[in-house]
C-alpha cells in the first residue's frame, strides 16, 4: 500500500468499496447498545467490533476501511490479536476518528462547536504508530431556523476548526475526512437542508484553502440534502440524488477524490436507495460511496444481540448491507437483490 496520501484517499474510495464508521463515541455506542439490550463494557464493545471486522468476506470486498474509536483503535481481539491487525489482513485500512466531541458553542444557543485541537499534533503521531492511515472529524450542523441556528459564527468555527484538524493530518501523513453534517433531525424542509449545507461547504473549502490542505489527499463525508425527520416528508430517492448532485457541483472541487456519505438516520434501506440513485445519475466528478454507521451496523447489532451464539447471524446481516451498500456504490443495487441475497 502506498503511503502517498492521494492513493490512500483513492483507495478509500474506489471499486464500489466504502467506509465501516465504527467510531462511536462511548456516548454514543451505548445509545446503540440501549436499543438492544446490550450493556456497554469494555469487552462487549470489543467482541460486537471484533464480530464485524472477522466478517472477512465483507471487510475484503466491501470495505475500504474502518473508523476506529480511541478505545477500539488498542484493543485485543479475544484470542490477543490486535484489532488493527484483523482489519489490515482483510485488506482494509484502519483509520482513527480524533475529535472530542461537540460541545455547546458560547453565545450562541442551539449552535455547538467540535472540540479536540489542542494536542491534535502529538496525538495522530501515536494513532499512526498505531496503524492509522486516515482520520475523521465531525462537526456538528444544527437546523432550527426559528431560533438562528445554525449562526454564521457557528458555521465559521467549526468550518476552521475542521481545516486546521486536517492540515495537522497530512503533517503527520494521514488523510483526512472532513465531516460537515447538517444533522436531519430536524422539522426544516430539502431546500432548507440544501442552503444550509451549501453555506457550510462553500464556507469549509474557503478554509481548506486557506490553510494548504491538499484537497487530493482528503475525503468530504457529508450528509445527503434531505428532508429533516420532523417535516414529515419522506424525499424521493431520485429527488435527493438531483439535489444532492446539483449542490456537490457547486460547492465541492473535483480534486477531491471521494465523497463517503453519513447515513444520519436513515433507514437501512432507505440510504442503500439514495446513495444508489446518486449514483445512477452519474458519471461524477469525484467517486461517491458511504461512510455509513447507523446504515449498516443496525441490522448486525439487532441480529447478534450481544450473545455469542448470534456472532455468524451478525456476520451474516453485516456482510449483507455492506454487500447492498457497495452495489449502490456502483450504481447496481436493485430493491429485489435486498429478497435475494
Ligand atoms: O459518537 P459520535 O462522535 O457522536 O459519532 C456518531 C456517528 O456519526 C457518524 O459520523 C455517522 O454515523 P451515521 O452513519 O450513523 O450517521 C459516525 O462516524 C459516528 O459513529
Amino acid at each position: 500500500m502506498s503511503e502517498r496520501l492521494e492513493d490512500i484517499a483513492t483507495a478509500m474510495v474506489s471499486g464500489g468499496k466504502g467506509l465501516l464508521a465504527a467510531d462511536e463515541s462511548s456516548g454514543t455506542i451505548k445509545k446503540r447498545f440501549d436499543v438492544i439490550g446490550v450493556e456497554s463494557t469494555a469487552d462487549n464493545r470489543r467482541d460486537y467490533r471484533e464480530m464485524m471486522f472477522r466478517a472477512s468476506d465483507a471487510m475484503s470486498k466491501y470495505i475500504s476501511g474502518v473508523i476506529l474509536y480511541d478505545e477500539t483503535i488498542r484493543q485485543k481481539a479475544a484470542d490477543g490479536t490486535p484489532l488493527v491487525d484483523i482489519i489490515k489482513a482483510a485488506g482494509s485500512i484502519p483509520g482513527i476518528k480524533v475529535d472530542l466531541g461537540a460541545k455547546p458553542l458560547a453565545g450562541f444557543p442551539g449552535d455547538t462547536i467540535t472540540e479536540g485541537l489542542d494536542g491534535l499534533r502529538e496525538r495522530l503521531a501515536e494513532y499512526y504508530k498505531l496503524g492509522a492511515r486516515f482520520a475523521k472529524w465531525r462537526a456538528v450542523i444544527d437546523i432550527d431556523t426559528g431560533k438562528g441556528v445554525p449562526s454564521t459564527n457557528s458555521i465559521a468555527s467549526n468550518t476552521h476548526a475542521l481545516a486546521r484538524y486536517a492540515a495537522l493530518c497530512q503533517e503527520a501523513g494521514i488523510v483526512p475526512i472532513v465531516e460537515p453534517e447538517v444533522l436531519m433531525d430536524g422539522a426544516h424542509s430539502i431546500d432548507t437542508c440544501y442552503d444550509v449545507t451549501k453555506a457550510t461547504l462553500v464556507k469549509l473549502y474557503d478554509e481548506l484553502y486557506a490553510a494548504r490542505v491538499v484537497l487530493g489527499g482528503s475525503i468530504l463525508k457529508p450528509n445527503m440534502v434531505i428532508s429533516g425527520k420532523k417535516s414529515g416528508k419522506t424525499d424521493s430517492p431520485e429527488e435527493i440524488a438531483e439535489k444532492t448532485i446539483k449542490l456537490f457541483r457547486e460547492v465541492v472541487p473535483a480534486a477531491v477524490p471521494g465523497i463517503a456519505f453519513l447515513s444520519g438516520g436513515q433507514e437501512d434501506e432507505e440510504a442503500t436507495a439514495n446513495l444508489n440513485a446518486i449514483n445512477a445519475i452519474g458519471p461524477h466528478p469525484w467517486k461517491l460511496t458511504f461512510s455509513y454507521g447507523r446504515a449498516l451496523q443496525a441490522a448486525p447489532q439487532k441480529a447478534w444481540s450481544g450473545k455469542a451464539s448470534n456472532i455468524a447471524a451478525g456476520q451474516a446481516a453485516f456482510t449483507h448491507r455492506a454487500h447492498m451498500n457497495h452495489l449502490a456504490a456502483l450504481g447496481k443495487w436493485q430493491p429485489a437483490l435486498e429478497k435475494a441475497a
